[in-house]
């Protein structure tokens, strides 16, 4: 597009935005981060510009994102008076919503750097200065993170005020690289002085790094070293040094005492020294896990143990975890093993008579498990804390056992502060990733539950479904074998057999449109037996794209 054709469209823009062609009103934002990035970089940048134009009636300005100015550096005393009086000062927003065609909005809508000339404005106040913005994006990331401005009297207007514009925006990006290794370096220096110190295994985490000793890497098989990379990323941009507990599949319980390391104000990650707290428990110390139930991993075992000693104290419990986990069927299962002679109740919150059935199961004597107690209400959190009062206050020979299930960090917040007291145990259900040495045990079981019993997965296909995230968990893998049980009963299912959504890991999470992309590469390769080229063909892809896609998409061949 010509720069007059941009004009034109952004002056569209500035007319449907409403904005005032008089008397623009920039919106004043208060909250400015004074310590952010952009500004850290830009500061030395601009104040050295500035210096360098210090004879010539420029302004150099500085916004976010979203076009509100942060700082302004040097301009006679003339010019700032004139950048004041139409409020092109720090705090105000300068979008084009906000004040129509300018170099700043008008930068940050089209994404590129523009100049704009007294007349191109849109409004008639600002057609006495001419500006040219271009936009500083992260170095590495690529993100937006604001727009450079250079300002000055439109009778002074000259093309090289966007090359200067540009240039200073290439001299801040270059800071935050520079401060990006600075802060790489201190984190390395940090890490290298606790692996030589502690003499143990010692982590170092970063907003885009992450090292472990090779201590650690002996110390921790593979779950383990997933588990610590998971409970590592809550200490990321935490300023002040914590310790964490962290409690592995394995059954080593592992304190994590995490130091944060700064360059000046900068946090530049942390240094996290890790202590294992046990040895892993093993099967004999840990006893059987449950009848009925699939899983001897040592994460599965210590549950299973938990669950089975709360129910045989009759202590309540609330067992937390994703959704499908299996918590539920632990309890089930535990209740079955040691209270056998009790009647388990099983309520979900989201009935509408749940009190009523709670309380008339509770007074028949049975124990009672409520499943997705996120989604109780406040209404019913007040009948239950006055049914479970007098409960826990009446005095009969046997205690009813209570158990809640609930979504981590999710649903109603009241319900911790309302229940939380009557349950002294609380027991987290790993997801399937965290045990995934459980799946073939629960391949093979879900799939005599669904009757078939001839079926069996061979090696490769078994290994692909460990691979997979499983955010449904158990339920999830339940689902995807019975989506296989629908189309055979007997014989081996291979990697080709697997639905199109187990034969792909990717690292990200892909949009309808690539999933639909993958999913159809996936059935051309399956068709093609294997064979990239006529996939591609019948795809009418090229061949240089199929092999690009399959690469992108994990797609096991
Ligand atoms: N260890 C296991 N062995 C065999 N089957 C299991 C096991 N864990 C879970 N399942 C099965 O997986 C399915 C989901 O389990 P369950 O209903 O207990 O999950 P949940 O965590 O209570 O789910 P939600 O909270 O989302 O309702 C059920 O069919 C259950 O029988």
């Amino acid at each position: 597009m010509e720069t007059r054709s941009y004009i034109h469209v952004s002056w569209q823009r500035s007319k449907e935005s409403l904005v005032d062609i008089d008397h623009p009103d920039p919106t004043f934002v208060d909250a400015i981060d004074r310590d952010s990035l952009l500004l850290r970089a830009a500061r030395p940048v601009l104040s050295s510009l500035a210096a360098e134009l210090a004879n010539e009636p420029v302004c150099l300005i500085l916004t976010d994102s979203h076009g509100v100015v942060l700082l302004r550096s040097g301009g006679d005393n003339a010019l700032i008076g004139a950048l004041d009086a139409v409020r092109l000062a720090p705090g105000f927003r300068y979008s084009e919503s906000d004040v129509g065609t300018n170099g700043i909005g008008t930068a940050l809508e089209i994404g590129g750097p523009i100049l704009i000339n007294g007349h191109e404005h849109y409004t008639g106040n600002l057609r006495r200065f001419s500006c040219a913005g271009a936009l500083v994006t992260h170095p590495v990331s690529g993100a937006l993170l604001g727009v450079i401005d250079i300002t000055t009297k439109a009778e002074n207007t000259n093309p090289l005020l966007l090359s200067f514009a540009k240039l200073a925006a290439r001299r801040i990006q270059e800071r935050i690289l520079e401060e990006a290794n600075e802060l790489d370096a201190a984190l390395l220096g940090g890490y290298y002085s606790a692996c030589r110190h502690s003499g143990g295994p010692v982590i170092a985490v970063g907003k885009e790094v992450f090292m472990m000793n090779s201590i650690a890497q002996q110390h921790f098989d593979a779950g383990d070293q997933a588990a610590l990379l998971d409970q590592t990323r809550e200490t990321i941009g935490r300023i002040d040094p914590c310790t964490l507990l962290a409690d592995l599949p394995s059954g080593v319980v592992a304190r994590l005492t995490y130091q944060p390391t700064f360059v000046g104000e900068a946090l530049a990650g942390g240094i996290i020294r890790v202590k294992p707290q046990g040895a892993p428990r093993t099967s004999e110390t840990h006893g059987p896990a449950l009848p009925g139930l699939a899983g001897t991993s040592a994460a599965w075992r210590r549950i299973s143990h938990e669950v089975s000693t709360a129910v045989s104290r009759t202590e309540w419990v609330l067992l937390q975890g994703e959704e499908g986990a299996g918590k539920l069927a632990l309890i089930v299962a535990a209740h079955d093993s040691v209270a056998r002679d009790h009647r388990l109740a099983i309520a979900d919150a989201s009935a509408d008579d749940l009190v009523e059935q709670v309380t008339a199961d509770l007074e028949g004597g049975a124990d009672i498990v409520i499943r997705h107690a996120h989604l109780l209400s406040n209404e019913q959190l007040d009948d239950l804390v006055e049914l479970f009062q007098r409960v826990q206050d009446s005095s009969v020979a046997r205690d009813p056992w209570v158990a809640l299930t609930t979504y981590p960090d999710d649903g109603n917040p009241e319900v911790g502060a309302h229940l939380l007291h009557f349950f002294p145990r609380t027991v987290s259900v790993p997801p399937l990733r965290h045990h995934v040495e459980d799946l073939p045990a629960l391949v093979r079981s879900l799939l005599n539950r669904a009757g078939a019993t001839d079926l069996v997965l061979s090696k490769p296909a078994l290994n692909q479904l460990m691979r997979l995230p499983w955010p449904g968990n158990v339920s999830h893998l339940r689902q995807t074998l019975h989506a296989i049980c629908r189309t055979r009963r007997s014989g081996i299912v291979d990697m080709a057999d697997l639905p199109a959504e187990c034969r792909a890991t990717s690292r990200r999470s892909l949009t309808r449109l690539e999933t639909l992309e993958r999913d159809a590469i996936i059935e051309a390769l399956k068709v093609h037996g294997g064979d990239k080229a006529a996939a591609s063909e019948s795809l009418g892809m090229s061949r240089a794209t199929i092999y690009r896609r399959i690469r992108e998409y994990g797609i096991v061949n």
